[in-house]
């Protein structure tokens, strides 16, 4: 099993995130935002959490058009797994793989506090060893996660049970309580709290530990 943890300048997570996937059982391969190309036989591309090119723009927007995310958005159409964190969310829906965006939190505050989360699908790669309704509490770290789309996107999410994860207690406004939604093939998961930090008892908690877990049951299932 094998993953690539993308770092942008400004990134902060991606040490954690390569932690996470290593515990789990993947090789990892750390990659710079301007090499063109993926390594071989990548199974899931990690994009991390952080402040990638300093929030500037908008969260992810100039991370977005890295070199390296052209090879990301390949390896996603050709069907290859992705999982983006945080800002990594924000990247992924800057370049078109998840729909809808990231805004201001409605309480114009950076928010930094353990998180409960309530897994509303357990149908897919990164969810699987979640039970349905389980309640997660990961951490969140962000002043970009207020997520919104438009009606008819939201709608289509709810009904092709694309949302992965939902907010208790809603922190920062997004629509529908969303925390991380998957992309139509399932392939691509988003999400704002960090389940990197959360896969240690010296974290404070474990919870984001059956995310990873998820992902490497996939590969040995295959
Ligand atoms: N922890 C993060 O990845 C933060 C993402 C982004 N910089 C924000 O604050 O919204």
């Amino acid at each position: 099993m094998k993953a690539a943890v993308i770092t942008f300048p400004g990134s902060n997570c991606d040490r954690d995130l390569a932690v996470a996937f290593e515990r789990a059982g993947f090789d990892v391969t750390r990659v710079w935002h301007k090499d063109t190309d993926l390594p071989q036989g990548m199974d899931v591309i990690g994009v991390p959490g952080g402040f990638s090119f300093g929030d500037y723009l908008r969260c992810g927007a100039i991370a977005a058009n890295s070199p390296i995310c052209r090879a990301v958005v390949a390896h996603a159409e050709r069907g290859g797994y992705v999982l983006g964190v945080c800002n990594g969310f924000q990247v992924l829906t800057e370049t078109g793989l998840l729909p809808g965006a990231l805004m201001r939190n409605a309480q114009l505050k950076f928010l930094c506090k353990p998180q409960t989360l309530t897994v509303a699908t357990t149908d897919s790669a990164f969810t699987a060893a979640y039970a349905k309704g389980q309640k997660a509490v990961i951490p969140i770290a962000h002043h970009d996660g207020n997520y919104t789309a438009d009606d008819e996107t939201l709608a289509g999410l709810v009904d092709q049970d694309l949302v992965a994860f939902r907010y208790d207690a809603n922190p920062n406004g997004s629509k529908g309580d969303i925390a991380g939604i998957l992309s139509a093939n399932r392939r691509v998961l988003g999400m704002m709290p960090h389940p990197e930090r959360a896969v240690d008892p010296a974290h404070g908690g474990t919870d984001g530990a059956a995310l990873f877990a998820s992902l490497a049951g996939a590969f040995v299932a295959a």
